[in-house]
Formats: C-alpha cells, sequence, structure tokens
C-alpha cells in the first residue's frame, strides 16, 4: 500500500537554497552544505537545515543514517568539515550566547552511578546563568521549581535520580535544559527506551515548551505522542536529507524496510541493530532507488 501524502512534502533541498524561512521569520539555526567526516570518513554530505523561531523539527531516519551526529554537528560539539553554521544568525566561530541553546543527550547511562537528587541536577542546569561561585538565587530557585513543574516532576524533586524510571529520568534531563530557559532546544532520542504513559507526559512537557515560542529539534526513530507537535520531519539516509516536509499521519506510513512483522511497534534494542527504523515519513523514502536493494 502506498500512501498518499496530505500535504506536498518538500523535496531535500538543493545545496544552499532556503526552503523554509519566509518573509519576517527569524532563522535560528542555519546549516549551508554541511559535511562532517569521522576518522576520515564521510558521516554527513551536503546538509542544509535552517530552522526558523518556533519550528518543531522531528529528524528522523535509520541507524546509523547521521542523525546524532548532526545534532551533533549543530550544537558545535562535532566540527563540521566543510560547510558554515549560523545559530541565531551569527557565524560558529562567532556565536557566544550557548545559555540560549539546551541540549539533551540520549539518555544512556545518564543516571548511572550519580547519586544526586532530582532538584541538583536540574538546579545544574542554571550553571551557564549563575554568576561564579554565586549560591543559587531566588530568579534561579524560580527556574528549576517551574522546569519540575513543566516536566511533571514537582513532587519528586527530593527523590534521588537512580531511583525514578528510564522515562522519568528522561524528563528530569529536559528540566534540567528547561532550568537554562533556551530557546532552542535539541533532544536526542528522548522517547528511546520510554514507556507508553511517559511518553505522553514528555510530549505534554514539549507542548508546554512549544507554547511558549521554543524552537524544538529531536531525534525520533517514531513519533508516537509527539506526532501532533511535529510541524516538520527532516529524514536522513546514509549521512544526506533525503525528505523534508509534512510528517505523515500513522495510518500513511508505509515502512517497506521493515517488513510486516514491524509495522506497527516500536523496535526494540535487538530489532534495531538489525532493522532500519520507521521513521512516520514514507513516500519519499518508499521510492528511493535504494531502497529496494536493502
Ligand atoms: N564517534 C564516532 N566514531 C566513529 N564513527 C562514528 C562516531 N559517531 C558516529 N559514527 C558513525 O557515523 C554514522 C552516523 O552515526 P549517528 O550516530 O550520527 O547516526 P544516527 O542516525 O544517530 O544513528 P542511531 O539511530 O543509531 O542513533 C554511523 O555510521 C556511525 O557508526
Amino acid at each position: 500500500m502506498t500512501p498518499t501524502s496530505p500535504a506536498a512534502p518538500t523535496p531535500a533541498p538543493e545545496p544552499g537554497a532556503d526552503h523554509t524561512v519566509g518573509p519576517g521569520l527569524e532563522a535560528v539555526v542555519r546549516l549551508v552544505d554541511g559535511a562532517v567526516a569521522i576518522a576520515g570518513r564521510p558521516v554527513l554530505r551536503g546538509i542544509d537545515l535552517t530552522v526558523s523561531r518556533g519550528d518543531f523539527v522531528a529528524l528522523m531516519g535509520a541507524n546509523g543514517s547521521g542523525k546524532s551526529t548532526l545534532v551533533r554537528a549543530l550544537t558545535g560539539l562535532r566540527p563540521l568539515t566543510t560547510g558554515s553554521l549560523e545559530l541565531f544568525g551569527h557565524r560558529l566561530e562567532h556565536f557566544d550566547e550557548w545559555r540560549r541553546v539546551g541540549f539533551v543527550p540520549q539518555r544512556t547511562g545518564a543516571a548511572s552511578g550519580v547519586p544526586a537528587s532530582v532538584w541538583e541536577v536540574v538546579a545544574s542546569g542554571r550553571l551557564t546563568r549563575r554568576r561564579l561561585l554565586r549560591p543559587l538565587g531566588r530568579a534561579d530557585r524560580r527556574a528549576v521549581a517551574d522546569a519540575l513543574e513543566v516536566v511533571g516532576l514537582a513532587d519528586r524533586a527530593r527523590d534521588g535520580v537512580s531511583q525514578l524510571s528510564g522515562g522519568q529520568q528522561q524528563r528530569v534531563l529536559i528540566a534540567r535544559a528547561l532550568a537554562g530557559e533556551p530557546e532552542l532546544f535539541f533532544l536526542d532520542e528522548p522517547t528511546a527506551g520510554v514507556d507508553l504513559p511517559n511518553q505522553h507526559a514528555l510530549a505534554a512537557s514539549l507542548t508546554r515548551l512549544k507554547e511558549r515560542g521554543a524552537t524544538v529539534v529531536l531525534v525520533a526513530h517514531e513519533l508516537g505522542p509527539l506526532a501532533p507537535l511535529v510541524d516538520r520531519a527532516v529524514v536522513m539516509r546514509d549521512g544526506r536529507v533525503v525528505y523534508d516536509g509534512t510528517p505523515l499521519a500513522d495510518h500513511e506510513v508505509h515502512q517497506p524496510w521493515l517488513g510486516e512483522a514491524h509495522s506497527h511497534h516500536h523496535a526494540t534494542h535487538r530489532d534495531r541493530a538489525r532493522h532500519d527504523h520507521a521513521p512516520h515519513v514514507a513516500s519519499p523514502l518508499g521510492t528511493h532507488p535504494e531502497e529496494h536493494h536493502r
């Protein structure tokens, strides 16, 4: 079954083209012809990505397609081999307003062996805003309390992070980023390994962020409860952007690379090692020439 698209998807942009920023829209991220090589091996190639203020973008694609590397490149953690990157209109080399940027890394091992309380972890998110060696002030405490409120963990502030479930730990990391009150959030797989109730709680947290006008770029294999929030899906394949457009609804998803058995469930870790993931964006991939060889 081939899905029909409700809104015409935008093909992957031409190098240097700007498909997303209309008049009056501020580009908070602008990557032009970005490439990254790791140990001499090209991992990202020819990436053009512009994110406007208020966008909610999902980076999707198979394992190893380059999503995490792209997020790291966009946050300056992974240097570009070629290309140019601007954040909030400033070239990366000149950008020094990192308090405007929040990054929630993949949760793997985030809390292992860390005897910190939920409050402490979230309060650490204020570090970029505090003056050196000054104790937390009233504004800091308010920001921490507010962040805990947004992720629905205000009543767990005194608990040790290791006492929480994986999904709750993920929300603690989001609250830590929130506490810094950034305008641009990058989240790497916030729903990975998170059960459905916690995915809904995450979606509620991100909805509040979106309502506050934050710009969000998240990596996701499946959108699940986040789907209604996502304005735009950017799908990667082999280090390139192969689709940039409207995410399709669940019932329109075509996942030829997974096979019937995997069509509508979240792949397990073992599945992930063997199969591509199921981005909820399909038609351009389904017709991708390489698809037939996988
Ligand atoms: N530190 C590294 N050293 C060597 N190779 C790396 C490193 N980081 C990423 N790669 C390689 O770069 C490619 C892209 O990896 P990346 O983690 O960005 O993909 P991804 O789409 O985020 O995958 P996943 O869904 O598994 O998280 C992969 O082939 C990966 O093996």
